[in-house]
């Protein structure tokens, strides 16, 4: 276990933030950190990163606890805050040779790995840029860069892809991606859901401050009320799909999706099965029938709603 939190919580003042939060994620996986705005989020990762004391539980990185051994914690981990400031009279370079010394990387070793960071995030060509003349999807690179100039085998991200435009925001994913690919332990949040689905191995809903679903994105898809969202896509006979899947008991929410059929399913593996071949019997020319790709905000909104009122 790389990252946990057992029974952890924060008041303030009367607020309660986060309520017995109990979390465990595994060396080398991306978990990803679902929830509205004030869900207890950042409050979290604050936490983890050692920058924020709770109010009751344990937290650890690395096997280190965050209040007892915070130095070997912050070693341990990268944490990207989700708005931070850049000095803008610091070119790209100077601004990671900047926290290189900071975290004590001996100076003749400093160009190369500054180089090496540049190259990983893509800003090579901007090695002697400003800071502030950077785009924000720049500038969220190179603040990723930072987190990594003491090669952490932690990876704390709070929204790294807010503001971004969605150029930026694949730029962004294809680098975690390849920090992953390294064997980085990473923890992320995000408000754009379907983004994480391809992302994260596990993900854990949160909504104030309490962990109301957690698991792989297929079980919390599949959790309670045993809800999937599913597509369909034919190539003739659509209509005749749509008013079988209109019938059916287990079916519901159905809509033209993408030049296929998209609709909630609540019901057994059995029934899918029978399903899908009352279609093929009905003669629907079916080329895919399986769960919705992008559909991690459906399942965020149908886990959601009605918690808390
Ligand atoms: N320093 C603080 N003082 C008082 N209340 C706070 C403080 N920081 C956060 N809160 C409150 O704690 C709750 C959890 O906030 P937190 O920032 O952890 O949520 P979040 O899930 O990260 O939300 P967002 O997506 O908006 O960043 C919210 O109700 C928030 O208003």
């Amino acid at each position: 276990m790389v990252i946990e939190t057992v029974h952890l919580s924060k008041q303030y003042g009367n607020l309660q933030a986060l309520t017995d939060l109990n979390l465990s994620i595994d060396a080398g996986k991306v978990f990803g950190f679902i929830g509205p705005n004030g869900a207890g989020k950042s409050t979290t990762m604050l936490i983890l990163s050692t920058l924020l004391e709770q109010s009751d539980g344990d937290a650890y990185v690395c096997g280190y606890n965050v209040r007892k051994d915070p130095v070997s914690v912050r070693q341990s981990l990268g944490y990207m805050p989700d708005f931070f400031g850049v000095y803008d009279n610091l070119t790209a370079v100077e601004y990671l040779e900047f926290y290189a010394g900071a975290f004590k990387i001996p100076a003749p070793k400093r160009r190369a790995l500054v180089a090496d960071l540049l190259e990983l995030v893509n800003l090579s060509h901007k090695a002697d840029a400003f800071v502030d003349s950077l785009s924000r999807g720049m500038q969220q690179r190179l603040g990723l860069a930072r987190c990594l100039v003491h090669d952490p085998a932690v990876l704390i991200l709070d929204e790294p892809a807010s503001g971004l435009d969605p150029r930026a925001r694949i730029e962004l994913r294809e680098i975690i991606k390849q920090l992953r690919e390294m064997g980085k332990t990473i923890l992320i949040s995000s408000h754009i859901l379907p983004e994480l689905a391809e992302l994260c191995d596990d993900i854990g809903v949160i909504e104030q401050g309490r962990l109301i679903a957690c698991g792989s994105v297929h079980e919390v898809s599949n959790r309670d009320r045993e809800m999937s969202v599913m597509q369909l896509r034919a190539l003739s006979n659509q209509n005749t799909a749509a008013l079988i899947l209109d019938n059916h008991s287990a079916v519901s929410n159905l809509e033209e999706y993408m030049g296929g059929l998209r609709f909630y399913f609540s019901g057994t593996e059995r029934q899918k099965a029978d399903l899908l071949q009352e279609l093929i019997n009905a003669q629907v020319a079916v080329v895919y029938f399986g769960d919705a790709k992008a559909n991690l905000e459906d399942v965020f909104l149908s886990i959601t709603e009605g918690v808390g009122g």
